[in-house]
């Protein structure tokens, strides 16, 4: 299994969006609040997601506590300031994506944590700032499931 990380994300569509992609690919949800928005049936449902499709989100008060309780083997931050390519990675079941939210991506104190060897970019015309937040996660969310082989479970 893959866990995607959501760092303070703020426009609920984008989230649903990855809550979908989650249920389809079988990956793991994080999300580290502060969210810019509530888990409201309402919202979820205008999201086109109902309570069945939370099943592979989890929520964490920062990402301190996210690595406190998941522990994880590896993380990527996924990041316009990555200077890697995603499709240069070697991914392996266990592996964590994380990404910045759409205003601000990812703070400094959290990309300190992170290996300049594990910072991903994905390729844009040159003169583009980013991508949307939810197409970013599946672009890279698909390259690691297709370097898995697409398994169930994965
Ligand atoms: C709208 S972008 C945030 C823009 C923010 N100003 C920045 O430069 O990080 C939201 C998130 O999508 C991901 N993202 C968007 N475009 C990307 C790219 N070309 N390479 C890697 N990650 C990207 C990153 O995780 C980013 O934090």
């Amino acid at each position: 299994m893959l866990n995607v990380v959501l760092h303070n994300p703020k426009i609920p569509p984008n989230t649903g969006n990855v809550i979908r992609l989650m249920a389809n690919t079988g990956c793991h949800l994080h999300l580290i609040e502060p969210l810019g928005f509530d888990f409201a049936e309402k919202q979820l449902r205008r999201a086109g997601l109902d309570y069945h499709d939370l099943s592979t989100v989890s929520r964490h008060e920062s990402y301190a506590t996210f690595l406190a309780s998941v522990k994880p083997q590896r993380v990527f931050a996924i990041t316009t300031k990555g200077s890697i390519a995603y499709t240069e990675a070697k991914f392996v079941a266990g592996d964590t994506l994380l990404f910045g939210s759409e205003t601000d991506g990812l703070p400094a104190p959290v990309m300190d944590q992170i290996a300049l060897s594990e910072r991903l970019r994905i390729p844009m015309q040159a003169s583009n700032r980013s991508l949307n937040l939810s197409n970013s996660v599946a672009i890279v969310v698909y390259e690691a499931w297709r370097q898995l082989g697409f398994v169930n479970g994965s």
